[in-house]
């Protein structure tokens, strides 16, 4: 049965495929919006860099001024056409001249509410498999931030954000309820750590965690693991996708969350009178 309105409501994870050409992604994110209103969604969430592939050579090219280019215009027009919150992935941001990995967030009037920019860029070096230095096309953005869904709050990161449990930790403590990654994990490294993540997030910190990749295509150097997939507070995973082009719809019911908390008081025995992890700016 789907939650009640007081527990809580219904996401989309919209696991597109993105290609190398933005007027289609955004005629197909806007599509899957309206398709995830129509099925009973309070809240849309797209994948990383969505509007274009996730390739250093093309952030450049991709990136837009926030709020005044086509994919907000695009993102605020079907947040409010369709009256549904939508957390817009990610995508290239153009800023000084530099250029971030960011997220957006808009209400149902079409508000921006919130933004994110990826703070921990992508890095690996696996010999024979996979190498990728973001860093070469992005610029790391320094804070975190949380947007209020209604009584629920949320807890904002971006991809390989999801690896540090320390930014977890700290959205714990502002009393977030739900973390979302939009993402784009390599095959490498996807079919091993990408649930593992997902679960280890949600349980670390007791709230719902929203992990939003888009659809396996075909690719010369960067292939998408897909599987999108939500975990709830006690780490089992609600909701998941296969690697296809495809829509996940998850119902959270957040009484799941008190009981977890109740049950498994662990926010309560926490040490920190020994050790504790600390927002040093923001
Ligand atoms: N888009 C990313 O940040 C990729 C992160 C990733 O694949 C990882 O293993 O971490």
């Amino acid at each position: 049965m789907a939650p009640s309105k007081s527990s809580g409501f219904r996401v989309a994870c919209i696991q597109m495929s993105v290609v190398n050409d933005k007027a289609k992604n955004l005629a197909v994110a806007v599509t899957r919006i309206e398709q995830a209103k129509q099925n009973g969604c309070t809240l849309a969430i797209l994948p990383e860099c969505f509007n274009g592939l996730y390739e250093i050579d093309l952030f450049r090219k991709n990136a837009e001024v926030i709020p005044s280019g086509e994919t907000c215009k695009a993102l605020s027009q079907a947040a409010k056409s369709n009256q549904i919150y939508v957390v817009g992935g990610s995508i290239p941001e153009l800023y000084n001249d530099k250029v971030y990995n960011t997220c957006t967030v808009w209400d149902p009037n079409g508000k921006l509410i919130a933004t994110h920019r990826k703070v921990h860029l992508f890095e690996v070096n696996i010999p024979g498999k996979t190498c990728y230095r973001e860093v070469n096309g992005m610029t790391p953005g320094n804070t975190l931030n949380t947007f209020q869904l209604d009584r629920f709050k949320v807890g904002l990161g971006i991809c390989h954000d999801i690896r540090f449990p320390e930014m977890a930790e700290l959205y714990r403590k502002q009393e977030c309820d739900m973390l979302i990654y939009p993402g784009n994990f390599c095959m490498n490294l996807g079919p091993l750590h990408w649930s593992l993540l997902t679960r280890s997030r949600a349980l670390d910190t007791q709230t719902f965690v929203a992990f939003v990749s888009s659809a396996r295509v075909p690719h010369p150097t960067y292939i998408t693991y897909g599987h999108s997939q939500i975990a709830n507070p006690w780490g089992e995973v609600i909701g998941e996708a296969d690697e296809k082009d495809t829509d996940l719809y998850v119902d959270l019911d957040f009484s799941v969350r008190e009981n977890m908390r109740q049950q498994v008081p662990t926010e309560k025995q926490k040490r920190n009178d020994i050790y504790d992890v600390i927002l040093k700016k923001n």
